[in-house]
């Protein structure tokens, strides 16, 4: 089921002191910021040759990862993205298998423009994990 490696989301309380880590001391290819209103986030992705870095800051009131940063202040890893071929047949069997998918459970447009889910960290090793349909 799952494709390639999306990319690896860091959540950070400062996106322009991330920034600068990653262009200016680490030497990579940073985006502009982009303001994700419907997922509560302001997102500048860091591209590498064979994946991106999401770089994540919160974005106004009742932010998702707004928790995660109170108990990580200084950031931290906060999901991994993975490829799926066919997002909704993902989804079916995931569920059918027990995982909890978030929200709504119905796929939202991600930051490429296309359909993207989330599911329980804690069906997943402890880790956040974001499906993106390729
Ligand atoms: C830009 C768009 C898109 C893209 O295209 O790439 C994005 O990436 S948007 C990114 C932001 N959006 C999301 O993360 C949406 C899905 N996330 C959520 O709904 C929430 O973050 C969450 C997973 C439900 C957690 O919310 P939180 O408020 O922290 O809930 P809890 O405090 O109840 O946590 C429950 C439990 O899970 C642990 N936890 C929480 N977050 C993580 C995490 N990122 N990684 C690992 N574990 C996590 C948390 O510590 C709690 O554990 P216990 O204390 O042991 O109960
Ligand atoms: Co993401």
């Amino acid at each position: 089921m799952l494709g390639r490696l999306n990319h690896v989301a860091i959540a950070v309380p400062d996106l322009d002191a991330a920034v600068a880590v990653y262009r200016d001391t680490l030497g990579a290819r940073v985006s502009q910021p982009q303001a994700e209103p419907d997922h509560g986030v302001t997102v500048v992705f860091v591209t590498l040759d064979n994946t991106k870095v999401e770089l994540l800051e919160p974005l106004g009131e009742g932010s998702p990862i707004a928790a995660f940063l109170e108990r990580n202040p200084a950031g931290g890893i906060h999901h991994i993205c993975y490829e799926v071929d066919d997002i909704v047949a993902a989804r079916d069997r995931l569920k059918a298998e027990g995982a909890r998918v978030l929200g709504d459970g119905e796929p939202k447009t991600g930051a490429h423009g296309k359909p993207v889910l989330f599911l329980h960290p804690k069906d997943f090793l402890g880790t956040l994990v974001e499906l993106e349909e390729a």
